[in-house]
């Protein structure tokens, strides 16, 4: 694991330096949430803690770093001097990861010296706001597969190493089946899948010496890419050969993979070729540029795809590529005197809930049913019935009085020990299908989704609007 205790921006330890001289014992809430859902969806899939924990975990500075900020002659010796001996005093208390969360509603609040806290913001939201919006993203376009499998081909395509590793794995947590990437495939346990490229079948006399070669290195993986001279009249019909050959071979011919072209005539017609040539039960895969738009359209044209592999549009989510998740002060608090902070804006949107918070989930009573969260102090009790008023600042400002539901707190507290929290992929995927599964379907539609209310506790809105007057 490398360490990213310097992945920040400048601004972090200038203000740290300064914390650490003026406010030694203080200390601060932070809140990390987002406002906006990317692609107009209603919710993000967090993901990244498991990455933010190890960087925490391990967090510390060596003497080379401590050499570098000496060379800046920007901070004071005595900051210099404790970042040598530091040791993390940060509480934090998070979503679990493949949780399905709304706009505004706190991911996580980081507890600490303020000094410590306001260290941790870059590291944290480049985490979580790269894993969550891939997640995000992936979700999506398994959603509009509808059951087929999507493989994950982004590699090549993605910004950089790290977005291509951690991408696949927040492309697992979202749903994607398999990934190309072997680093990401082995670093956490995902299945590595992959057909073949062009230049295989380019690189022999023809495409059926081609076929056959690949055939006789992988009899029981033979997925046939057959776009490179043309679908229906050499790469399907080559296809069928050896696909025969296979079979008398006594293996079980796997399928073809179509890269370019219409896909949905093409995929119609190759499906009519195999049948007829009696393969039925081979499954047709296909790429180039795919997204859950193109997904859509293409099953709604009928097309008979099995395995949709995507690269670039994913791994980059191309069509909205930011999640701006941020990370706002809510609360500092000196000798166990606790004072909520506030930012206000002209901009309603941006004017933040103070004070400590838990968020919870509510159900219809006795149903694991989502209907709404709500933004509570952490030192609130949710009752039998409460009242409420919608989180939206942009919302009218109408108190709602809830009640018939179970409550259930999704902050949960986090200890900065890797092995404690679930990491396994696959586990984190099957909890995120629990919780997609509990909330309104009308929620996780692609187009126009139904709102999902995130709600504040009038003691909430109270203190903020009391905030807001005093200042
Ligand atoms: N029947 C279809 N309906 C909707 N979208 C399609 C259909 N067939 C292909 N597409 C998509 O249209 C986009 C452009 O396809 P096109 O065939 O023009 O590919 P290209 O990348 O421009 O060129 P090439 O075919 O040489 O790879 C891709 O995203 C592709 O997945
Ligand atoms: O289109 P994506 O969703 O990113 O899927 C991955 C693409 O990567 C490969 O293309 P390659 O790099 O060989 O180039 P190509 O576009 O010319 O096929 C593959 O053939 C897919 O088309
Ligand atoms: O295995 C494949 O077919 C593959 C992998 C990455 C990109 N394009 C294709």
């Amino acid at each position: 694991m490398r360490n990213l205790s310097l992945l920040t921006d400048l601004y972090e330890y200038s203000m740290t330096n300064g914390f650490d001289a003026e406010l030694p014992n203080t200390r601060a809430t932070f809140d990390v949430f987002y406002r906006k859902v990317p692609d107009q969806g209603s919710f993000v899939i967090a993901a990244g803690l498991q990455q933010i924990v190890d960087q925490l975990a391990h967090f510390h500075f060596d003497e080379s770093d401590l050499t570098y900020f000496r060379s800046l002659h920007l901070w004071r010796d005595a900051f210099i001097a404790h970042l040598a001996n530091l040791t993390l005093d940060c509480h934090i208390h998070a979503v679990a990861e493949g949780t399905p969360v709304f706009p505004r509603e706190p991911l996580i609040t980081v507890e600490g010296p303020i000094a410590q806290a306001q260290m941790l913001e870059t590291l944290i939201l480049n985490i979580l706001n790269h894993q969550s919006l891939i997640a995000t993203k992936t979700r999506r376009m398994v959603f509009a597969a509808k059951g087929r499998p999507i493989m994950e081909f982004g590699a090549r395509r993605a910004q950089g190493p790290d977005s291509a590793i951690y991408g696949a794995r927040a492309s697992v947590i979202g749903g994607a089946a398999s990934t190309s990437n072997v680093l990401a495939a082995k670093l956490f346990n995902i299945p590595a899948a992959g057909t073949m490229a062009h230049s295989w079948i380019e690189a022999f006399p023809d495409e059926l010496t081609a076929f056959r070669k690949w055939a006789a290195l992988y009899p029981d993986n033979s997925a046939l890419l057959v776009d490179t001279y043309d679908v229906l009249t050499s790469g399907v019909p080559n296809a069928i050969t050896v696909f025969k050959e296979l079979r008398a071979a006594g293996h079980q011919p796997v399928g073809i993979r179509i890269d370019s072209g219409d896909i949905a005539t093409l995929a119609r017609d190759a499906r009519k070729l195999l049948d007829a040539a009696g393969f039925p039960e081979t499954k047709i895969t296909i790429s180039n540029a795919l997204d859950e738009a193109v997904i859509t359209s293409l099953l709604d044209q009928g097309a008979p795809i099995d395995n949709f592999d995507i690269g670039e549009k994913l791994i980059t989510s191309a069509s909205a590529p930011v999640l701006s998740g941020v990370y706002k002060l809510a609360a500092i608090e000196t000798d166990g005197h606790v004072i909520p902070k506030i930012k206000i804006s002209d901009s309603r949107e941006k004017v933040t809930i103070p004070g400590k918070k838990q968020v919870y989930r509510l159900y219809r009573k006795g149903t694991r049913k989502a209907f709404a969260d709500v933004i509570a102090g952490s030192d609130e009790t949710i009752a039998d019935e409460i009242a409420v008023v919608d989180s939206n600042p942009l919302s009218v400002n109408r108190v709602h009085h809830l009640k018939n539901f179970d409550a259930e707190p999704i902050l949960l507290d986090t200890p900065l020990v890797p092995a404690q929290i679930p990491n396994n992929v696959h586990t984190i995927y099957h909890y995120a299908q629990q919780r997609l599964a509990e909330l309104p379907a009308a929620t996780q539609r692609l187009i126009n989704p139904d709102l999902y209310h995130v709600y504040m506790t009038t003691t909430l809105a109270d203190l903020q609007h009391a905030l807001i007057n005093q200042l």
